[in-house]
């Protein structure tokens, strides 16, 4: 317990809010997401925000909403997440430039696509507080979160295929040197073909070759968080190169999706730092219901390998036979 005391203290300052910046240095980050193009190569002409008509709230997430918009000169649908920060919010105002300057390099039929990126008016206002809105793919679908709830489970084969795209994602996002970090069931969004996209590069980072990467103190969802990321010290984080904590993740959710809860605790059991720091550092292995196929069990077992460097890569998850079947 004195063991798990300490580290909940030096997990503590890890998860904090990073320490404020100064505002010059603020309002540059910020004017560094105003340089971003308007509109992407394939872009549809989206050049002006009062252009789009709010017709809905799909959602709420950290520091923002997204709504169901309309291209007026168009009638496309597209989603516009609007971010929202003051000067005391400085850690919203980095996940958007953070987010903005990775939306920028992506182009990938397995990552949401972003079609423009508008700075309304940071600057001027009194507060020095304004919006950042991103204007994005629409996914029919919502999120795999709001399909969860609404189906509690999915069938093997559905569930290969959404581990087979989200691997996809991962290997362009990986490739480019991205790691996402904050693989969970409502950043991967579905569209009306059923097809799964990866969303959400608000906690993304470019791993650059520094380790820095690793200590970044703005981390992602701690209950989806890998061993490594969660405990450095006791699993090597130090070394890790991110990467192989977006594969943690992903077994995460693909158990989610089997067993219809977050599977790394009893359903009844309340998913707090402590709870989740003993499960996923010190805990065994989940159990897999008995009746998931050898290759899944397999699969998951592979990616929920606690020591980051006997966990399978993606790339050598793409040729598992999980994903690789057809069925
Ligand atoms: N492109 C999109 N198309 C359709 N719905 C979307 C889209 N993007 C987001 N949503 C919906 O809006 C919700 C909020 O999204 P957002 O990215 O702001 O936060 P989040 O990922 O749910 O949470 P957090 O920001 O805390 O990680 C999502 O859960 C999803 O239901």
């Amino acid at each position: 317990m004195t063991l798990v005391r300490e580290r909940r203290h030096q997990q503590a300052l890890k998860l904090s809010l990073p320490p404020p910046v100064p505002v010059a240095e603020f309002q540059h980050q910020i004017h560094l997401t105003a340089l971003l193009p308007a509109s992407g190569p394939d872009s549809p002409g989206i050049d002006n925000l009062s252009d789009l008509e709010k017709m809905a709230v799909l959602g709420h997430g950290t520091g923002g909403t997204v709504y169901k918009v309309l291209h007026k000169k168009t009638s496309s649908i597209y989603a516009l997440k609007v971010l929202r920060f003051n000067q005391n919010t400085v850690s919203i105002c980095r996940q958007a430039a953070r987010e903005a300057e990775i939306l920028k390099r992506v182009d990938s039929q397995y990552i949401i696509r972003c079609h423009a990126v508008f700075d309304n008016g940071f600057i001027e206002t009194d507060n020095g507080g304004g919006d950042l809105c991103f204007v994005m793919e629409y996914m029919e679908g919502g999120s795999l979160h709001d399909v969860l709830r609404a189906r509690q489970r999915l069938p093997e084969h559905v569930i290969s295929g959404v581990a087979r795209r989200v691997l996809e994602g991962l290997h362009y996002l990986h490739s480019m040197q991205i790691v996402h970090r904050d693989i969970k069931p409502s950043n991967l969004l579905v569209n009306d073909k059923g097809e799964v996209k990866i969303a959400d590069f608000g906690v993304s980072h470019v791993v650059a070759g520094t380790r820095e990467a690793c200590h970044d103190s703005n981390m992602g969802t701690c209950a989806y968080m890998s061993p490594e990321r969660f405990d450095p010290e006791r699993w090597g984080g130090d070394n890790a190169n991110g990467f192989a904590g977006d594969v943690w993740s992903l077994g995460v959710v693909v158990l989610e999706c089997y067993v219809g809860h977050f599977p790394l605790i009893g359903p009844a059991q309340k998913p707090d730092w402590a709870t989740l720091m003993c499960t996923i550092c010190f805990g065994e292995m989940p159990e897999i219901p008995k009746t998931a196929s050898p290759e899944f069990r397999s699969f998951i077992r592979w990616c929920l390998e606690k020591d980051w460097k006997k966990r399978g890569t993606v790339g050598e998850l793409l040729g598992h036979a999980f994903v690789s079947r057809k069925c």
